[in-house]
């Protein structure tokens, strides 16, 4: 067993009245995949963001190479990739300008080849001069997702999720570049409803709820399952 790189100490996160999750622990080492996992609203959204550093959370801390991330700031942005719910995809920029732009903003250093490349990955190279507002769910999807095949270099990727409107073909590219990167030492932390479908990775499975102080009621599952819905729809 090599040292944890990501470390999780006592964490507790209250959102309006509720206590999410309260004491969570866990490492994990270098090479591993890890997935949030649970029902609409038990806090795997808001765990990414504690984890990116967007929230503070009520107690606790998160160590990135043993150093509190709140301390290690640009450091530790550094050598972090997320991709939240939102795809950040700018409708009237065309769909190369999306990806140089969003390479620009995460300081990676990417040519327009590279991204030409990138963009071939996800299977979006008829579309590279298409303006980004003319492309499916599915397509803006990809166009965000471009991002990880410029940031291989980069250790940490955070991503909320990423499999969702993606076709099969879709997944599966995905799938391996996340496999490939795992197995080169990265941590993938990724929030999904399915499975993954990595193979041969070490995997280490959170569940916010574990760790909750208290069990929803009825009528907060079914409100957390609305918003769900309806954020979904906002999304197509
Ligand atoms: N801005 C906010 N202010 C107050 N409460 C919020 C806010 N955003 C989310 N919440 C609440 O925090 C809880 C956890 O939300 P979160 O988005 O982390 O859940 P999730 O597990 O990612 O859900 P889903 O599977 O539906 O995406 C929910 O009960 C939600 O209503």
């Amino acid at each position: 067993m090599s040292d944890p790189i990501l470390e999780v100490r006592g964490l507790t996160c209250e959102r309006g009245e509720r206590t999410l999750f309260r004491g969570m622990n866990f490492a994990v080492e270098p090479g591993t995949l890890v997935r949030v996992a649970g029902s609409n609203g038990a806090g795997k959204t808001t765990l990414l963001r504690l984890l990116t550093g967007l929230m503070r959370p009520v107690e606790g801390e998160i160590l990135w190479r043993g150093t509190p991330i709140a301390k290690a700031a640009e450091d530790f942005w550094s050598e972090l990739c997320y991709i939240g719910h939102r795809n950040g995809v700018k409708d009237d920029l065309s769909v190369i300008e999306n990806v140089m732009i969003n390479a620009r903003v995460a300081s990676l250093k990417a040519t327009e080849a590279e991204a030409l490349d990138a963009l071939a990955a996800v299977g979006l190279s008829d579309f590279i001069d298409v303006p980004a507002g003319q492309l499916s769910q599915g397509q803006r999807r990809r166009v965000a997702l471009a991002r990880l095949w410029l940031s291989r270099s980069v250790p940490l990727w955070i991503l909320d999720e990423p499999f969702t409107a993606l076709d099969v073909k879709g997944v599966a590219r995905l799938a391996t570049l996340i496999g490939e990167h795992v197995s080169e030492g990265g941590v993938v932390m990724l929030v999904t409803h399915q499975e993954v479908p990595v193979e041969k990775a070490r995997l280490l499975v959170i569940e916010p709820e574990t760790w909750s102080p208290v069990r929803r009621t009825a009528v907060e599952r079914a409100l957390d399952d609305a918003a769900a819905d309806e954020a979904e729809n906002a999304a197509r």
